[in-house]
C-alpha cells in the first residue's frame, strides 16, 4: 500500500516506550507506525537515526526533550488541490503540497518538486533531509520542501504558465521571504519559478526574496544554476585531497542530464577529468571519448530548450551508445556522482562499483543510494558523501540569495563562487570533525547527519517544548 497520500496523521500520543529511553528498533518501530506505508520517508529517518543514536548516548537532555523525535515529525504539511486548464480546454485537477519541516534555525527553506511520482512520503523525506543540510551550510535556514504531481514532460508552455499560476494562487498564502523560501528542485527550473514569481506578485503586490533560484533580470542570483553540481565537484574534490588525490585524468560516472548532473559534468571537466555518462529516466549515454564542455552544451539546450530525451545523444556524438532502461553504475569508473533522483543505485548498484574500483561516490541527487547501498559503501570505506552534504551548493547560494535580495543589492560572481568554495570546505570541516571513525577513515553520512543534528537540536534546546 502507498500511504504517501494520506494526509491523516495519527496523534502524537505519550505511548510509554517511547517517552522513556527506546532503542534505534524501537524508535524505528514508532516511525513506521506513525508512517505507514511512507518508504522513502522512513528510509531517510531510518539512515539518521542510525548516526543519531550513538551520538546521544549519555546526553540526557536529547533523550528528555525527545528533540529525534520532534525533527521526524514535520512542523506542518499543507495539501492542496490544483486546477488547470490544458491546451485542449480541459479541466485537470493535481495535489500540491508544502512540508514545512522545521524552523529551528530560520525560515523553512527548499525546493519545489514537479514530477507524477510526487506524494507526501516522497516530499516529507525531502523536508527532512533538507533541515540537516541546511543546518550544515552554517546560513540561517530551516527545511522544507514542496511540489506537485504535475508532470511537466510535454506540456506546452502555456500549460506550465498556467499550472504555476495556479499552484502559486494557493501556496503564496503559506510562504514569505521571513517565513518559506521555495526554489526549484526536479521539474522546477528558471521558467517554472518566473511563472510563479509573477504570480505570488501579483497576488500580494509584493516584490520581495519569497523564492530563489529567480532570473538574474528580478533578484536573483549570479551562480545560482551551477551551484548544486558544482558543489558536489568541490565536496568530491576535498574528499580526494584527504588521500593526496586530485580530479585529474579520473573517468566519472554521472546520472541524470538535468541541472544538477549537467554541471557537475561541466566542473569535473574544468578540473581535468573525463565524464564518461549522463542518463536520464529512459536509461543511459556511455560516451568513451568524454562528455566535454561543448557536448554539455549540447545536452543544456536539449534538455532545457528542446526538451528531448538523452538517447538523442547517440545520434548526435559517434562512439556514443545508448542504453535504455539501464543506470551506469557498471561502467568501469574512478568516480560516481548520482545526480538524477531518490534510489537511483542500489546495494547491488554499490557493490558493482566497489568491485569495479570506484574509490569516491559524491551525491549531487537527494538520497540516490538505497540503505543497503549505503551499508557496502561504508563497508568498502570508500569515500561517500551523502547528498545532504555533498548537494548542500545549490541551497547554500539560495541562501545567498535571500541575502543579498534582502540587502537589495547583487554580489559580483567572484565573490560568490569563493562563498561557495568556503561553504562546501566549512561542510566538509564539519564532517571530519563529527565523521572520524579512526585508522584514517571518515564516516561523511555519520559526520553530515550529526553536525546538522547537533546545530538544529541546540538550536530546539533553547526553545523548550514547542
Ligand atoms: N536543483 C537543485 O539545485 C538541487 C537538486 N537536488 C537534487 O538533484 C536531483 C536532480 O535535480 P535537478 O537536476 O534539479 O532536476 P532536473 O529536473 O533538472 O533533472 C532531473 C534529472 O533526473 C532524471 N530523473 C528524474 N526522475 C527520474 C527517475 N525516476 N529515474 C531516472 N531518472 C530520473 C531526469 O530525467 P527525465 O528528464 O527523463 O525525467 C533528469 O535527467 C534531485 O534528486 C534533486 O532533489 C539537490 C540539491 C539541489
Ligand atoms: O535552493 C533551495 O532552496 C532548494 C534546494 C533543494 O531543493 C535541495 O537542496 O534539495
Amino acid at each position: 500500500m502507498n500511504g504517501g497520500d494520506s494526509l491523516i496523521i495519527e496523534p502524537i500520543h505519550t505511548d510509554s516506550r517511547e517517552s522513556e529511553h527506546v532503542d534505534l528498533a524501537g524508535f524505528m518501530e514508532g516511525v513506521k507506525r506513525r508512517n505507514p506505508g511512507q518508504t522513502e520517508f522512513i528510509q531517510a529517518v531510518q539512515e539518521v537515526a542510525e548516526d543519531i543514536f550513538e551520538f546521544i548516548e549519555g546526553k540526557e537532555d536529547y533523550h528528555r526533550w525527545q528533540i529525534l523525535r520532534r525533527i521526524a515529525e514535520p512542523d506542518r504539511i499543507v495539501s492542496f488541490r490544483v486546477c488547470w486548464e490544458d491546451d485542449n480546454h480541459n479541466i485537470r485537477v493535481q495535489r500540491g503540497y508544502r512540508v514545512q519541516n522545521n524552523n529551528a534555525i530560520g525560515p523553512y527553506k527548499g525546493g519545489l518538486r514537479f514530477h507524477p511520482s510526487v506524494n507526501e512520503s516522497i516530499l516529507k523525506f525531502l523536508a527532512f533531509e533538507q533541515t540537516f543540510k541546511n543546518a550544515l551550510t552554517g546560513l540561517p535556514m530551516g527545511g522544507g520542501k514542496g511540489g506537485s504531481n504535475f508532470n511537466p514532460k510535454g506540456k506546452s508552455d502555456g500549460e506550465i504558465m498556467r499550472f504555476c499560476q495556479s499552484f502559486m494562487t494557493e501556496l503564496y498564502r503559506h510562504i514569505g521571504a521571513d517565513v518559506d523560501v521555495p526554489a526549484g528542485d526536479i521539474g522546477v527550473g528558471g521558467r517554472e519559478i518566473g511563472y510563479m514569481y509573477g504570480q505570488y506578485k501579483r497576488i500580494t503586490g509584493q516584490f520581495t526574496g519569497v523564492l530563489t533560484g529567480k532570473g538574474m533580470e528580478y533578484g536573483g542570483s549570479l551562480i545560482r544554476p551551477e551551484a548544486t553540481g558544482y558543489g558536489a565537484v568541490y565536496f568530491l574534490e576535498n574528499m580526494l585531497k584527504t588521500k593526496g588525490q586530485d580530479l585529474a585524468g579520473k573517468r566519472a560516472v554521472i546520472s541524470g542530464s538535468g541541472n544538477v548532473a549537467t554541471h557537475a559534468a561541466e566542473k569535473i571537466n574544468q578540473l581535468g577529468g573525463k565524464v564518461l555518462t549522463l542518463s536520464d529516466s529512459e536509461g543511459f549515454v556511455h560516451d568513451p571519448d568524454g562528455i566535454d564542455q561543448e557536448k554539455i552544451n549540447w545536452v543544456k539546450a536539449h534538455k532545457t530548450r528542446r526538451r528531448g530525451r538523452i538517447s538523442e545523444y547517440a545520434d548526435e556524438f559517434k562512439n556514443a551508445t545508448f542504453h535504455a532502461g539501464q543506470r551506469p553504475w557498471g561502467v568501469e569508473c574512478d568516480v560516481a556522482l548520482p545526480c538524477a533522483t531518490q534510489n537511483e543505485l542500489l546495494g547491488e548498484d554499490a557493490r558493482t562499483l566497489v568491485r569495479n574500483g570506484c574509490i569516491a561516490v559524491s551525491e549531487g541527487a537527494n538520497m540516490p543510494t538505497d540503505l543497503d547501498g549505503v551499508h557496502v559503501f561504508k563497508e568498502a570505506h570508500l569515500l561517500y558523501a551523502p547528498g545532504k552534504a555533498s548537494n548542500a551548493g545549490g541551497v547554500a547560494v539560495s541562501g545567498l540569495e535571500m541575502s543579498q535580495n534582502s540587502e537589495r543589492r547583487s554580489w559580483r560572481e567572484s565573490e560568490l563562487q569563493q562563498m561557495l568554495r568556503d561553504i562546501m570546505d566549512g561542510i566538509h570541516e564539519r564532517c571530519l570533525e563529527y565523521g572520524d571513525r579512526g585508522g584514517g577513515y571518515t564516516d561523511y553520512v555519520k559526520g553530515a547527519n550529526i553536525a546538522g543534528f547537533k546545530k538544529v537540536a541546540d538550536a530546539m534546546l533553547a526553545f523548550g517544548v514547542v
